[in-house]
Protein backbone atom coordinates (compact mmCIF):
# COMPACT_ATOMS: atom_id res chain seq x y z
CA UNK A 1 0.00 0.00 0.00
CA UNK A 2 1.43 3.44 -0.71
CA UNK A 3 1.61 5.90 2.26
CA UNK A 4 2.37 8.68 0.29
CA UNK A 5 2.22 9.82 -3.26
CA UNK A 6 2.64 12.92 -4.82
CA UNK A 7 1.65 13.87 -8.28
CA UNK A 8 3.49 17.15 -9.88
CA UNK A 9 3.10 18.63 -6.37
CA UNK A 10 4.70 22.86 -6.70
CA UNK A 11 4.76 25.12 -3.89
CA UNK A 12 5.33 28.63 -4.53
CA UNK A 13 6.34 31.14 -2.43
CA UNK A 14 5.93 34.89 -3.91
CA UNK A 15 8.20 34.08 -6.97
CA UNK A 16 10.18 31.18 -5.65
CA UNK A 17 9.60 27.43 -6.46
CA UNK A 18 10.09 25.42 -3.44
CA UNK A 19 8.73 22.29 -4.55
CA UNK A 20 8.44 21.47 -8.23
CA UNK A 21 6.35 19.17 -10.01
CA UNK A 22 7.71 16.57 -7.65
CA UNK A 23 6.17 12.67 -8.33
CA UNK A 24 6.65 10.12 -5.94
CA UNK A 25 5.36 7.45 -4.09
CA UNK A 26 6.06 6.03 -1.14
CA UNK A 27 5.03 2.47 0.35
CA UNK A 28 3.95 1.00 3.75
CA UNK A 29 6.48 0.33 6.03
CA UNK A 30 9.23 1.40 4.52
CA UNK A 31 12.50 3.57 5.66
CA UNK A 32 13.16 6.51 3.18
CA UNK A 33 16.15 9.12 2.87
CA UNK A 34 14.71 12.62 2.04
CA UNK A 35 18.23 13.97 0.66
CA UNK A 36 18.89 17.60 -1.16
CA UNK A 37 21.22 20.57 -0.78
CA UNK A 38 20.95 23.40 1.46
CA UNK A 39 17.33 24.88 -0.09
CA UNK A 40 16.39 21.79 -2.39
CA UNK A 41 12.72 21.99 -1.08
CA UNK A 42 13.05 18.99 1.33
CA UNK A 43 11.00 20.45 4.55
CA UNK A 44 8.20 22.67 2.82
CA UNK A 45 7.67 18.81 0.69
CA UNK A 46 7.91 17.39 4.51
CA UNK A 47 5.25 19.82 5.34
CA UNK A 48 3.04 18.96 2.56
CA UNK A 49 3.27 15.36 3.90
CA UNK A 50 2.54 16.10 7.10
CA UNK A 51 -0.49 18.44 6.29
CA UNK A 52 0.66 21.73 7.99
CA UNK A 53 1.15 23.77 4.35
CA UNK A 54 -1.30 23.51 1.40
CA UNK A 55 -0.05 22.42 -1.84
CA UNK A 56 0.47 25.23 -4.63
CA UNK A 57 -0.42 22.64 -7.33
CA UNK A 58 -0.88 19.08 -7.88
CA UNK A 59 -1.70 15.85 -5.68
CA UNK A 60 -0.70 14.37 -2.71
CA UNK A 61 -2.11 12.32 -0.80
CA UNK A 62 -1.46 10.44 2.16
CA UNK A 63 -3.05 7.09 3.55
CA UNK A 64 -5.02 7.92 0.90
CA UNK A 65 -6.84 11.06 2.23
CA UNK A 66 -5.21 14.72 1.07
CA UNK A 67 -2.99 15.14 4.19
CA UNK A 68 -3.79 19.44 4.54
CA UNK A 69 -5.68 19.96 8.12
CA UNK A 70 -6.85 16.46 7.92
CA UNK A 71 -7.69 14.76 11.18
CA UNK A 72 -6.98 11.16 10.23
CA UNK A 73 -3.38 12.42 8.27
CA UNK A 74 -2.69 13.81 11.67
CA UNK A 75 -3.71 11.36 14.18
CA UNK A 76 -1.65 8.59 12.11
CA UNK A 77 1.51 10.60 11.81
CA UNK A 78 4.32 12.36 13.57
CA UNK A 79 6.45 15.34 12.22
CA UNK A 80 10.02 16.14 14.12
CA UNK A 81 11.81 19.26 13.90
CA UNK A 82 13.73 21.15 15.45
CA UNK A 83 11.43 24.07 15.54
CA UNK A 84 9.02 22.10 17.48
CA UNK A 85 7.71 23.97 20.28
CA UNK A 86 6.01 23.18 23.72
CA UNK A 87 4.41 25.15 26.66
CA UNK A 88 6.52 26.58 29.04
CA UNK A 89 4.21 25.57 31.53
CA UNK A 90 5.04 21.57 30.25
CA UNK A 91 8.08 19.79 31.91
CA UNK A 92 10.39 16.84 29.90
CA UNK A 93 8.06 14.61 31.95
CA UNK A 94 4.69 16.17 31.42
CA UNK A 95 5.48 16.50 27.78
CA UNK A 96 5.76 12.78 27.70
CA UNK A 97 3.20 12.12 29.53
CA UNK A 98 0.57 14.39 27.57
CA UNK A 99 2.08 12.39 24.46
CA UNK A 100 0.63 9.40 25.31
CA UNK A 101 -2.64 10.28 25.50
CA UNK A 102 -1.92 11.55 21.81
CA UNK A 103 -0.51 8.64 20.15
CA UNK A 104 -2.34 5.22 19.90
CA UNK A 105 0.94 2.90 19.66
CA UNK A 106 2.87 5.22 22.16
CA UNK A 107 5.32 3.18 24.23
CA UNK A 108 5.48 4.82 27.51
CA UNK A 109 7.90 2.49 28.76
CA UNK A 110 10.29 2.66 25.92
CA UNK A 111 9.97 6.48 26.56
CA UNK A 112 11.01 6.22 29.50
CA UNK A 113 13.91 4.48 28.85
CA UNK A 114 15.59 6.40 26.61
CA UNK A 115 14.75 9.47 28.70
CA UNK A 116 17.15 7.99 31.34
CA UNK A 117 19.47 6.67 28.86
CA UNK A 118 20.33 10.02 28.09
CA UNK A 119 19.90 11.38 30.83
CA UNK A 120 17.37 13.91 31.18
CA UNK A 121 15.33 15.86 33.70
CA UNK A 122 12.05 15.10 34.55
CA UNK A 123 11.37 18.90 35.67
CA UNK A 124 13.56 20.56 33.16
CA UNK A 125 11.56 22.81 30.38
CA UNK A 126 11.97 22.19 26.85
CA UNK A 127 12.71 25.54 26.05
CA UNK A 128 15.93 25.55 28.12
CA UNK A 129 17.49 22.41 26.47
CA UNK A 130 20.15 22.95 24.28
CA UNK A 131 20.12 21.99 20.71
CA UNK A 132 21.39 18.52 20.29
CA UNK A 133 18.90 17.78 23.65
CA UNK A 134 16.24 18.89 21.78
CA UNK A 135 16.93 16.85 19.04
CA UNK A 136 17.58 13.67 21.34
CA UNK A 137 14.36 14.34 23.10
CA UNK A 138 12.51 14.98 19.22
CA UNK A 139 13.94 11.95 18.62
CA UNK A 140 12.63 9.69 21.98
CA UNK A 141 9.06 11.31 20.84
CA UNK A 142 9.17 9.94 17.24
CA UNK A 143 10.14 6.77 18.04
CA UNK A 144 8.18 5.82 20.98
CA UNK A 145 5.04 7.24 19.32
CA UNK A 146 5.29 4.51 16.62
CA UNK A 147 2.92 6.77 14.24
CA UNK A 148 2.24 4.79 11.25
CA UNK A 149 4.22 7.74 9.67
CA UNK A 150 7.27 9.10 11.48
CA UNK A 151 8.78 12.11 9.61
CA UNK A 152 12.04 13.18 11.09
CA UNK A 153 13.28 16.52 9.51
CA UNK A 154 16.86 16.94 9.97
CA UNK A 155 16.61 15.21 12.81
CA UNK A 156 20.23 15.00 14.40
CA UNK A 157 21.16 18.84 14.10
CA UNK A 158 23.10 19.84 17.08
CA UNK A 159 23.47 16.02 18.32
CA UNK A 160 27.09 15.18 18.85
CA UNK A 161 28.38 11.90 16.91
CA UNK A 162 27.61 9.14 19.57
CA UNK A 163 23.96 10.70 20.42
CA UNK A 164 23.61 10.45 16.62
CA UNK A 165 25.16 6.20 16.36
CA UNK A 166 22.58 5.66 19.66
CA UNK A 167 19.59 7.55 17.81
CA UNK A 168 19.80 5.73 14.24
CA UNK A 169 20.08 2.54 16.36
CA UNK A 170 17.15 2.95 18.43
CA UNK A 171 15.74 3.64 15.33
CA UNK A 172 16.51 0.92 13.78
CA UNK A 173 15.88 -1.65 16.61
CA UNK A 174 12.40 -0.10 17.09
CA UNK A 175 11.61 -0.70 13.81
CA UNK A 176 12.57 -3.88 13.24
CA UNK A 177 9.94 -4.89 16.05
CA UNK A 178 7.25 -2.43 15.18
CA UNK A 179 7.46 -1.67 11.02
CA UNK A 180 6.44 1.75 9.90
CA UNK A 181 6.84 3.77 7.40
CA UNK A 182 9.48 6.70 7.87
CA UNK A 183 10.68 9.20 6.39
CA UNK A 184 14.12 11.33 7.13
CA UNK A 185 15.53 14.07 5.61
CA UNK A 186 18.94 14.84 5.27
CA UNK A 187 21.73 16.60 3.61
CA UNK A 188 24.00 13.66 4.44
CA UNK A 189 23.61 10.13 2.43
CA UNK A 190 26.30 8.12 3.99
CA UNK A 191 25.20 8.90 7.60
CA UNK A 192 21.78 7.01 7.17
CA UNK A 193 22.66 5.17 4.29
CA UNK A 194 22.89 1.69 6.82
CA UNK A 195 19.12 2.74 8.06
CA UNK A 196 17.54 3.28 4.97
CA UNK A 197 15.65 1.09 2.31
CA UNK A 198 14.90 3.86 -0.56
CA UNK A 199 16.95 7.20 -1.76
CA UNK A 200 14.32 10.09 -2.73
CA UNK A 201 16.92 12.54 -3.77
CA UNK A 202 15.36 16.63 -4.69
CA UNK A 203 17.36 18.94 -6.70
CA UNK A 204 15.92 22.51 -7.05
CA UNK A 205 12.83 21.47 -5.71
CA UNK A 206 12.39 18.91 -8.74
CA UNK A 207 12.55 14.87 -7.73
CA UNK A 208 16.33 13.62 -9.30
CA UNK A 209 15.84 10.17 -8.26
CA UNK A 210 13.99 7.99 -5.82
CA UNK A 211 15.14 4.59 -5.95
CA UNK A 212 16.60 1.61 -3.59
CA UNK A 213 20.56 2.19 -1.73
CA UNK A 214 21.14 -1.08 -3.11
CA UNK A 215 20.36 0.28 -7.06
CA UNK A 216 21.90 3.37 -6.47
CA UNK A 217 25.47 2.13 -5.28
CA UNK A 218 25.15 0.54 -9.21
CA UNK A 219 23.80 3.90 -10.37
CA UNK A 220 27.05 5.25 -11.80
CA UNK A 221 30.88 4.66 -12.34
CA UNK A 222 34.28 6.96 -12.68
CA UNK A 223 36.98 6.06 -15.21
CA UNK A 224 40.19 7.24 -14.07
CA UNK A 225 42.96 7.98 -16.49
CA UNK A 226 44.95 10.08 -18.85
CA UNK A 227 42.41 13.19 -19.75
CA UNK A 228 42.67 12.84 -23.39
CA UNK A 229 41.93 8.76 -23.33
CA UNK A 230 39.03 9.57 -20.66
CA UNK A 231 37.52 11.83 -22.42
CA UNK A 232 37.35 10.60 -25.65
CA UNK A 233 35.82 7.04 -23.87
CA UNK A 234 33.11 9.33 -22.26
CA UNK A 235 32.23 11.56 -25.26
CA UNK A 236 28.66 10.17 -25.79
CA UNK A 237 28.06 9.47 -22.45
CA UNK A 238 26.34 12.57 -19.72
CA UNK A 239 29.05 13.28 -17.75
CA UNK A 240 27.26 13.65 -14.10
CA UNK A 241 31.02 15.21 -12.53
CA UNK A 242 34.40 15.53 -13.52
CA UNK A 243 37.31 16.47 -11.73
CA UNK A 244 41.19 16.76 -13.06
CA UNK A 245 43.63 14.93 -10.82
CA UNK A 246 47.46 16.77 -11.33
CA UNK A 247 48.57 18.01 -15.22
CA UNK A 248 46.86 15.07 -17.86
CA UNK A 249 44.64 12.86 -15.64
CA UNK A 250 41.17 13.23 -15.21
CA UNK A 251 38.16 11.13 -12.89
CA UNK A 252 35.17 11.56 -14.26
CA UNK A 253 31.76 9.82 -13.61
CA UNK A 254 29.14 8.58 -15.88
CA UNK A 255 26.00 6.51 -15.44
CA UNK A 256 26.57 2.73 -15.25
CA UNK A 257 25.01 1.66 -18.86
CA UNK A 258 28.35 -0.19 -19.73
CA UNK A 259 28.23 -3.42 -21.97
CA UNK A 260 31.35 -5.71 -20.33
CA UNK A 261 33.33 -5.00 -23.82
CA UNK A 262 33.23 -1.70 -23.29
CA UNK A 263 34.91 -1.43 -19.66
CA UNK A 264 37.07 -3.81 -21.33
CA UNK A 265 38.00 -1.82 -23.99
CA UNK A 266 38.46 1.03 -21.49
CA UNK A 267 40.84 -1.27 -19.21
CA UNK A 268 42.44 -1.99 -22.50
CA UNK A 269 43.45 1.54 -22.56
CA UNK A 270 44.93 1.94 -19.36
CA UNK A 271 41.58 3.72 -17.83
CA UNK A 272 40.62 2.59 -14.15
CA UNK A 273 37.39 1.83 -13.46
CA UNK A 274 36.28 2.53 -10.44
CA UNK A 275 32.60 2.80 -8.46
CA UNK A 276 31.71 5.40 -6.76
CA UNK A 277 30.17 6.20 -3.23
CA UNK A 278 26.04 6.65 -2.61
CA UNK A 279 27.25 9.71 -0.91
CA UNK A 280 29.32 11.12 -3.52
CA UNK A 281 26.79 10.35 -6.40
CA UNK A 282 24.30 12.22 -4.42
CA UNK A 283 26.87 15.42 -4.22
CA UNK A 284 27.61 15.32 -8.33
CA UNK A 285 23.77 14.45 -8.80
CA UNK A 286 22.58 17.29 -7.11
CA UNK A 287 25.80 19.53 -8.12
CA UNK A 288 25.43 23.23 -10.31
CA UNK A 289 28.08 22.13 -12.32
CA UNK A 290 29.87 19.17 -13.07
CA UNK A 291 33.08 20.33 -11.88
CA UNK A 292 32.02 20.96 -8.30
CA UNK A 293 33.93 23.41 -6.80
CA UNK A 294 36.77 23.38 -8.55
CA UNK A 295 34.94 24.84 -11.70
CA UNK A 296 35.49 28.57 -9.46
CA UNK A 297 38.91 28.45 -9.23
CA UNK A 298 39.32 27.23 -13.28
N1 LIG B 1 7.94 30.44 4.20
C1 LIG B 1 8.72 30.68 3.18
N2 LIG B 1 8.65 31.83 2.48
C2 LIG B 1 9.46 32.06 1.42
N3 LIG B 1 10.38 31.19 0.95
C3 LIG B 1 10.49 30.02 1.60
C4 LIG B 1 9.69 29.70 2.75
N4 LIG B 1 10.04 28.47 3.18
C5 LIG B 1 11.01 28.04 2.35
N5 LIG B 1 11.29 28.98 1.42
C6 LIG B 1 12.28 28.84 0.33
O1 LIG B 1 11.99 27.64 -0.33
C7 LIG B 1 13.20 26.97 -0.69
C8 LIG B 1 13.18 25.56 -0.09
O2 LIG B 1 13.28 25.69 1.34
P1 LIG B 1 13.25 24.42 2.28
O3 LIG B 1 13.32 24.93 3.67
O4 LIG B 1 12.12 23.56 1.90
O5 LIG B 1 14.62 23.70 1.87
P2 LIG B 1 15.45 22.55 2.62
O6 LIG B 1 15.83 21.57 1.56
O7 LIG B 1 14.69 22.04 3.78
O8 LIG B 1 16.73 23.38 3.08
P3 LIG B 1 17.76 23.14 4.32
O9 LIG B 1 18.45 21.84 4.07
O10 LIG B 1 18.69 24.29 4.18
O11 LIG B 1 16.97 23.18 5.58
C9 LIG B 1 14.34 27.85 -0.20
O12 LIG B 1 14.78 28.65 -1.29
C10 LIG B 1 13.70 28.70 0.87
O13 LIG B 1 14.34 29.96 0.95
Amino acid sequence: MNVVMCNRVSKVYGKKKAVNECSFTIKENKITGLIGRNGAGKTTLLKIIAGFIHETAGEVHVFSEKPFNNLKVSANRIYLDDQINFSNSLTLKDILQSAGTFYQNWDQGLADRLFQYFSFDPKQSHQNLSKGMKSTFNMILGIAARCPLTIFDEPTTGMDASVRKDFYRALLKDYLDHPRTIILSSHLLNEIEDLIEDVLLIKDGETRLHMSVENLKEYAIAFNGKTEDVLDFVRNKDILFQKRIGIDHIYAVVENHLKDSEKENARSKGIEIVSVASDDLCTYLTSKTIGGIDDVFN
